[in-house]
């Protein structure tokens, strides 16, 4: 919704709480603007009374003492202008500590709530754009603001010292004026639209570009390149509309500047010969028009309304990274939430269908995935048994696919062809709620969000009760954290900040052992784990009924699991780490670097628990 001069509701709120605290520098501003104003308030009637009075009337004395006194107010506004410069400064920068305040809060509180971090990136981009708004101010209050309080001054000034002379320079004025207030609304609307279409344009042509490689390889190039000109081509139309728009700045110019001129010139002779105004009061209401009118017209159509509009953008920006609490954004970080994105929650409120198999098989058969019509495919051709309580790591090469099959296996991605299916139901068949309450996928990252810590690991498991919740806790290796953090009704209020990255994996672990689900999926889920921990939580997850898949950050992993599944391309392996280490010399070689790898990097104290006596 757009309101007043083309700010849209967001950006006039954030606008009018950055000048709330700055009433008292707002009336002093008022004031000395009124002191401002006064040489375009008796230019008019200085002039006329210099002319009629003095120069005209054969007393030139009169007239000169008429214009020292113009000379006068001259000096007042000056003094004027220098004392405004004080408020001015408190208002500009009490609109830069609020926005700061607003969007720091706006920013982390987001990040924070995705558990995501990457608040100070933001924010010092914002920043930035905090600043373009106090500077766009200043400009506008040092400029925009005189102009228009000329403009108020030499109207009433006109009004007052020749009626029929104000009448022919208002009716084109006021219909002039009208038009520019219109037009600043449509030219603020597709600044806007412009500003967004050039991002899109450096958006995709940075991905393109990113992309080279793969585009390259998969002779996609003309592809991209319709992208990017399709992009390149909107912001064309959206700089032409932008054009069309200010250059309805001409027409105002004209009618509401020129044109009364030339009324008044025409006008003038005409209406002094037949004794309606006198010759002072025409030259009067012409030094209204061509000193005050017709330059505050020119730049408030001009440079003004280009600041103006550039507020408008910059502002509702900043209004949307500085907005909390049920917004959009909000809400957008609250899908990163455990319930909604590669984690979910068994809703109670969902009616799941009745599923039967208390020990479900999972069945890969011929699975092929690719992430695009013509791209290569990730799996090719893979099947796999996995039997209810099994215990399988998946290794292989960085970019292999292993995220990939963590996500096919629990149904969140559909493969291209092939299958996986649990006790018979392909997982993707199986309906939201019920995928949910039989997989539990835990990614790299891990989500723990404000609220007691009760709460954050009962979230998958809403029934569990504290004793359960402190087993499953124990169980990963979180009690130290827990006592730390002053047991289950402890309340987290910054978990990105209170916790680690290895206590927020300890979390998620603690909240995925201590649901029912049947088949647990860890991606990557101990990456910012120490290698000891990372083994204690592996195995609190193999005594726990149910099938656990864990996709392996370290091949230690490996060696705890019942089998090992070595995904990589053609050398795509299933068997036990000894059986594969036998039969498949690309696992024993991945194995061996690995091992060395690790002794090169431990010392002798930790190496004795990470690295398997066998590898020595
Ligand atoms: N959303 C996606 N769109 C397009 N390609 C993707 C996407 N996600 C992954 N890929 C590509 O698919 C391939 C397999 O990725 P995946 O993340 O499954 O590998 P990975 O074995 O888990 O890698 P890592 O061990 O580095 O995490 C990679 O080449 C990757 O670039």
């Amino acid at each position: 919704m757009r309101v007043g001069l083309g700010l849209s509701a967001p950006a006039a709120r954030l606008l009018a709480d950055g000048l709330r605290g700055s009433g008292a520098p707002l009336r002093r501003i008022a004031g000395w603007s009124v002191l401002e104003a006064a040489p375009a308030l008796a230019s008019g009637w200085v002039t006329a009374a210099a002319l009629d009075d003095g120069f005209l009337a054969g007393r030139p004395g009169v007239g000169l003492a008429w214009t020292a006194l113009l000379a006068g107010l001259f000096f007042a506004r000056a003094a004027a202008e220098r004392a405004l410069f004080t408020p001015l400064a408190d208002v500009v920068e009490n609109l830069r500590d609020t926005l700061v305040r607003r969007v720091v809060r706006g920013v982390l509180e987001r990040a924070t709530a995705s558990g995501r971090g990457g608040g100070s990136a933001a924010v010092a981009q914002l920043n930035g754009q905090v600043d373009t708004v106090r500077n766009l101010t200043g400009t506008l209050l040092r400029t925009a603001r005189p102009l228009g309080v000329s403009l108020l001054a030499a109207v009433i000034g006109l009004a007052t010292l020749d009626p029929l002379l104000a009448a022919l320079v208002l009716a084109p004025l006021v219909p002039a004026l009208t038009v520019f207030l219109w037009s600043m609304r449509r030219l603020t609307a597709r600044r806007r639209l412009l500003v967004l279409a050039e991002e899109k344009v450096a958006g995709h042509a940075g991905a393109a570009l990113g992309a080279s490689r793969d585009i390259t390889a998969l002779a996609a190039e003309p592809h991209a390149a319709s992208i990017v000109e399709q992009e390149v081509a909107g912001a064309a139309k959206a700089q032409l509309a932008v054009g069309l728009a200010a250059a309805l700045r001409v027409p105002v110019v004209l009618l509401g500047g020129q044109l009364p001129l030339l009324l008044l010139l025409l006008a003038g002779p005409g209406l002094v010969e037949d004794g309606s105004v006198s010759a002072g009061a025409v030259v009067g209401a012409a030094t209204y028009v061509a000193a005050h009118l017709l330059p505050a017209l020119q730049m408030l159509a001009g440079a003004v309304s280009g600041y103006w509009s550039q507020l408008g953008v910059v502002l509702h920006r900043l209004a949307e990274a500085a907005t909390v609490a049920g917004s959009p954004a909000r809400q957008a970080a609250a899908d990163q939430s455990p319930g909604s994105s590669r984690t979910c929650r068994p809703s109670q409120a969902v009616p799941t269908p009745r599923w039967r198999g208390a020990a479900p098989d999972l069945s890969v058969r011929e699975l092929d995935f690719a992430y695009g019509p013509r791209a290569e495919p990730v799996l090719r051709r893979l099947s796999l048994e996995v039997p209810f309580g099994d215990h399988l790591a998946v290794v292989g090469p960085s970019g292999i696919g292993k995220s990939t099959l963590a996500a096919l296996l629990a149904g969140i991605i559909s493969p291209t062809a092939g299958t996986v299916s649990l006790d018979g139901h392909r997982v993707t068949d199986l309906g939201e709620a019920l995928r949910c309450r039989l997989f539990a996928l835990v990614p790299q990252e891990a989500y723990v969000f404000p609220g007691t810590v009760a709460a954050n690991l009962a979230y998958l498991a809403p029934d569990a009760g504290p004793d359960r919740l402190e087993r499953s806790a124990a169980a990963i290796g979180l009690t130290g954290v827990l006592d730390r953090l002053g047991g289950l009704d402890a309340r987290l209020r910054s978990p990105a900040t209170e916790l680690s990255s290895g206590e927020r994996q300890l979390f998620a672990l603690a909240r995925v052992h201590a649901c029912a689900a049947p088949v647990v999926v860890l991606d990557e889920a101990t990456c910012h784990l120490d290698p000891v921990a990372e083994a204690r939580a592996e195995a609190a997850f193999a005594e726990r009924p149910g099938t656990l898949i864990v996709i392996a950050h370290r091949l230690v992993s490996a060696t705890r699991a019942r089998r090992v599944l070595l995904l990589d391309g053609d050398r795509t392996a299933l068997g036990t780490h000894a059986g594969l280490l036998v039969r498949s010399p690309h696992y024993a070689e991945l194995v061996g670097h690995w091992a060395g790898t690790a002794a090169a990097v431990l010392d002798g104290r930790e190496r004795s628990s990470v690295v398997p006596s066998s590898y020595e």
